[in-house]
């Protein structure tokens, strides 16, 4: 198990975001939860990374997490090669994954020239080179198009391949949920709690799963 989840709860003043979530992570698990927007996902992600309080408990069973965030947090004015330097010094590790990313041509370009697409191939690299043991990603392409989306997500998918790679997206996006996760959770509107689990996701239709899901989120509103 790479991480574990028991009761967790969590509420900002009167506003109770997160109901009991229990879950765990098994080690090169790919696992998504998939939720409706303002739901508590990023709250459940920060939980998890440790950057906010909660109740519950959180069992923590890895060594080092990749954080993607939404929007692209590159900096604006390092080149792509000096955003990767200044989490890793390794040129090496730097220079691979930058070719298996895809952006090793525009390493000496400024994110700002780059497309929305390309920034957060910086970002995913730049989680990626540090050699995280869990990364997580908070729904970080939502804003892309559908092809680029695809394209992205197989080239993680790659890369997970290679390493040694457990990992946790949150995402209110149905197919993206459907490209990337092994495993889905599904989170009710808020305050999020699990309500439903699909396992062997490859094995699912999607127009059925999407009917499924979007009726879920109806009646719990
Ligand atoms: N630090 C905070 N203080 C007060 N309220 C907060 C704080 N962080 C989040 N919230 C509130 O908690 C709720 C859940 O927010 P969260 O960002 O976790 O949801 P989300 O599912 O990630 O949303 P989205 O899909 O829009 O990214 C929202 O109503 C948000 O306004």
């Amino acid at each position: 198990m790479v991480v574990e989840l028991k009761n967790i709860k969590k509420s900002f003043g009167r506003l109770e975001v997160l109901k009991n979530i229990s879950f765990s992570l098994k080690k090169r698990e790919r696992l998504v939860l998939l939720g409706p927007s303002g739901c508590g996902k990023t709250t459940l992600l920060r939980i998890i990374a440790g950057l906010e309080t909660f109740e519950g408990i959180l069992i923590k069973n890895f060594k080092k997490i990749g954080y993607v965030f939404q929007e692209p947090r590159v900096i604006p004015w390092k080149t792509v090669y000096e955003n990767l330097k200044f989490v890793e010094d390794d040129d090496k590790k730097i220079e691979n994954v930058l070719k298996s990313m895809k952006i090793h041509e525009f390493k000496d370009y400024f994110p700002n020239k780059l497309s929305g697409g390309m920034k957060q191939r910086i970002n995913l690299s730049r989680a990626l080179v540090t050699e995280p043991d869990l990364l997580l990603l908070d729904e970080p392409f939502s804003s892309l198009d559908i092809h680029i989306k695809w394209n992205l997500l197989n080239d993680l998918i790659k890369e997970w391949n290679n390493r040694d790679l457990s990992l946790i997206m949150v995402t209110h996006d149905i197919k993206e949920a459907l490209m990337l996760g092994e495993r889905i959770l599904i989170l009710s509107n808020r305050p999020a709690k699990i309500i439903k689990e699909y396992f062997n996701v490859k094995a699912l239709s999607e127009k059925s799963l999407i009917k499924e899901i979007v009726e879920l989120w109806n009646e719990r509103r």
